[in-house]
């Protein structure tokens, strides 16, 4: 039995090599119980093969899996009843009815009998499956091909959820649907979804790690982003001169022209408690009367575009 505050998720330094090519790098990071994880990436940057390797679809090169105090080479059947995946574009076997489906593949998880009916009966019962179990999967919509796939996962009961792209093709209205219900999902099960999408992973996930070529440029992007601070400025002043009265106020980076209008100004700053005060302060001292200033939120999209930056782009 794991102590309750071990990491579910642990990886330790691993490396995948597709052949020649090294998919992943010396990747390292761990997930507690209960936790919404977002993987954050662009195309290519390994996602996918991460996730082939918490589940034991994939060995990886080097390095160290464990998914609930199992080792993913030494026990992969442990590995196994601990974690679900849930592929982008998941296979549903278009012939079957949603009722045989969920049949099916509780049979593959080994539940058989009672205990796969309440098994079927409970997933069915939280994606709100009811009206569709008589069909056949490929007359599904797409949102109810996800929650198929989704409620598939959630048979017997995994503690880590793997969830591959779990918005792509869907309409906002689905987005919105299964949005909710990975939040709900949260406690109970500990979910690491990938997204190439920054905004809907910003959304779902309480933290994001984001991926480039293979390595883990940070394991908590919205930690980063809280470490500075935007505060939106509305005065009657050039920038120059607005300029020249933030600079005095410690901790100011740096001071630009708000593209959202005239007279205003966002002013990034190292994170304090007292620098909105200091910073009205500062401008009335240089006689410049503040009409408004407000906090923007966390700039997970700063960050992400700062991290991802390759050389050539920052040259
Ligand atoms: N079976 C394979 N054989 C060889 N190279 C592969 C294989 N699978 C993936 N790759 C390569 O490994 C790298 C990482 O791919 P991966 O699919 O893990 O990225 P991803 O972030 O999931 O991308 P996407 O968002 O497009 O799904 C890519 O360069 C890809 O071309």
């Amino acid at each position: 039995m794991l102590p309750a505050d071990s990491p579910v998720v642990l990886a330790e330094r691993v490396t995948k090599w597709y052949g020649p090519r090294r998919a992943v790098a010396d990747v390292s990071f761990a997930i507690a119980p209960g936790e919404i994880v977002g993987l954050l990436g662009p195309n290519g940057s390994g996602k996918s093969t991460i996730f082939r390797m918490l589940t034991g679809y994939l060995v990886q090169t080097s390095g160290r899996i464990e998914i609930a105090g199992h080792d993913v080479v030494e026990d992969s059947l442990g590995v196994r009843r601990a974690i679900s995946y849930v592929p982008e574009d998941a296979p549903l076997y278009d012939h079957m009815r949603v009722d045989e489906f969920l049949h099916f593949m509780a049979g593959i998880k080994g539940l058989h009998g009672p205990k796969a009916r309440a098994a079927i009966d409970e997933a069915a019962d939280r994606l709100d499956l009811a009206r569709v179990m008589r069909l056949t999967t490929g007359k599904l919509s797409r949102g109810f091909r996800q929650r198929v796939s989704i409620a598939q996962a959630l048979l017997g009961d995994p503690k880590v959820l793997v969830l591959d792209e779990p918005t792509s093709g869907l309409d906002p209205h689905q987005v919105i649907g299964v949005r909710d219900l990975i939040q709900s999902l949260a406690g109970r099960h500990t979910v690491l979804l990938a997204s190439h999408i920054l905004p809907e992973i910003e959304k779902i996930a309480s933290r994001v790690m984001i991926l480039l070529d293979g390595v883990l440029l940070t394991s908590d992007a919205l930690k980063d982003a809280t470490q500075d601070q935007t505060l939106r400025l509305s005065v009657d002043a050039s920038e120059e001169a607005v300029h020249g009265a933030a600079k005095v106020v410690a901790g100011v980076r740096e001071v630009v022209a708000d593209p959202e209008g005239a007279g205003r100004f966002l002013v990034r700053a190292q994170r304090r408690p007292s620098l909105a005060a200091e910073l009205v302060s500062a401008l009335v001292a240089a006689q410049i009367p503040v009409r408004e200033l407000t906090e923007l939120r966390p700039d997970l999209e700063r960050v992400f575009l700062n991290l991802t930056r390759r050389p050539e782009a920052a040259a």
